[in-house]
């Protein structure tokens, strides 16, 4: 199913655990910044709905979607976090970078999965133009970060019950 005809910021409060008792770390990448800065708010602002105390959320900023991997390194290597999201926005070029890009955060989250015990929840917008970035951080399609911060959320918790 496609994200056309699904609203990104729908959930329902009262299906999610309190977070008040968890810590989440949110890596965002500087390119597209406007896209990306409207992903972080709807995380963040899912974060606080769901009980999270501002304290509680920590946020790193790194230059582009393909270092996002290592940002999330940084924060998984702490043990301190019961998810973490990593926030990017890709959007075809005139080249093949896009798919390099692409494929390497990609790869890079999956390996995160593996190797560390914290979730990292797959934020990135991989988009053929602006328009369709647009729709998803806010739009007609709603907000991929509030999308992403519910399953950040789910993860977290389901982290705890497996523990
Ligand atoms: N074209 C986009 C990039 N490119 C930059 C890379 O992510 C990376 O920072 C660079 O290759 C140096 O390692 N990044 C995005 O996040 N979005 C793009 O559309
Ligand atoms: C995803 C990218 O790096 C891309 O936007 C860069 O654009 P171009 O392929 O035209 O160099």
């Amino acid at each position: 199913m496609a994200t056309a005809g699904v609203d990104l910021s729908a959930f329902n409060k009262e299906e999610l655990p309190d977070t008040s008792g968890m810590r989440f770390g949110i890596v965002v990448a500087e390119w597209n910044e406007k896209i990306t800065e409207a992903l972080y708010q709807g995380a963040f602002d899912t974060f606080i709905a769901t009980g999270t105390p501002e304290r509680q959320i920590t946020r790193i900023n790194v230059p582009g979607t393909f270092e996002l991997v290592y940002g999330a390194k940084q924060l998984c290597e702490k043990d301190i976090f019961d998810a973490v999201i990593v926030i990017g926005n890709v959007i075809q070029g005139e080249t093949r970078h896009f798919d390099f890009v692409c494929e390497g955060v990609t790869q890079g989250v999956v390996d995160l999965n593996v190797r560390y015990d914290t979730p990292v929840i797959f934020c990135v917008l991989t988009d053929n133009n602006i328009e369709q970035s647009r729709a998803r951080s806010g739009g007609k399609h709603g907000n991929k970060g509030v999308e992403c911060a519910v399953a950040a959320v789910k993860m977290a918790a389901l982290r705890r019950v497996v523990h």
